[in-house]
């Protein structure tokens, strides 16, 4: 159990803690647990990889279940452990993975930019998140393989597009190949649940996003595309 004083900002501020059952590593600020969900083979496992070693390796095996990483990031001086939950895409294990949302801070919702229909299917994980996650759970979209611009299927602004209607945090084209946006994905949603979790502990109620009103972040790395859209 950790006990503080209500009016005196704490050190150790961990979100849902409760939900780890273990006493608290002295060594982080704070601890989220982020779901990265979103279609088989738009690129998952190889953005958490890449995000927990800077190694991107070409042939994957298709995610069984979910698998689970943890790195720490240092944000404007906090130490912030960040515990990912890979997701499996194909549909056999929808089961599994719909267990995993509960307990889940933030989810990212992955699609392909070279295959459409990956980016078709995001408004039914949305859904899944509605369905199966905590209330105001923190979205970001992210259109990986930005490397293949020119096998693109789907236009930045569309996903602007689709981001503003849902209330996304933010969207970001990013290459586990390339090394595009893969720690920035990270950063970002860290930042965001920082900032949420210090109004919630002051009593004070998130709205929408923190970060940059209710407006999407937007960031595409790719050639052809405008690195910021006012959409
Ligand atoms: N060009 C390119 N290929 C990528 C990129 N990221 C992943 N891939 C390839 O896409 C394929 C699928 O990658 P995975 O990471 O296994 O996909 P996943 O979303 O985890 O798939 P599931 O585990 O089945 O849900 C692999 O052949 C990867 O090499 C990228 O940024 N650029
Ligand atoms: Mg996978």
């Amino acid at each position: 159990m950790i006990s503080f004083d209500p009016h005196q900002k704490p050190a150790l501020r961990i979100m849902q803690f409760s939900s780890f059952g273990r006493a608290p590593d002295e060594t982080f600020d704070y601890l989220f647990k982020i779901i990265l969900i979103g279609d088989s083979n738009v690129g998952k496992t190889c953005v958490v990889q890449h995000f927990k070693s800077g190694i991107y390796t070409d042939t994957q095996q298709n995610t069984i279940g979910v698998d689970f990483m943890v790195r720490s990031l240092e944000v404007d001086g906090k130490k912030v452990k960040m515990q990912v939950w890979d997701t499996a895409g194909q549909e056999r294990f929808r089961t599994i993975t719909q267990s995993y949302y509960r307990s889940a801070n933030a989810a990212i919702i992955a699609y392909d930019l070279t295959r459409r229909s990956t980016f078709e299917s995001v408004p039914h994980w949305i859904h899944e998140i509605e369905k199966y996650g905590a209330a105001n759970l923190v979205i970001m979209l992210i259109g990986n393989k930005a490397d293949l611009w020119d096998k693109r299927h789907v236009l930045f602004e569309d996903a602007c597009t689709l981001a503003e209607k849902y209330g996304l945090l933010a969207v970001l084209e990013t290459s586990a190949k390339e090394s595009k946006n893969i720690d920035e994905v990270f950063m970002l949603m860290a930042r965001e649940l920082i900032a949420r979790n210090d109004l919630s502990f002051y009593g004070e109620s998130p709205q929408n996003n923190l970060l940059l009103d209710s407006s999407p972040i937007l960031l595409a790395p790719s050639p052809n595309s405008k690195n910021h859209c006012n959409c």
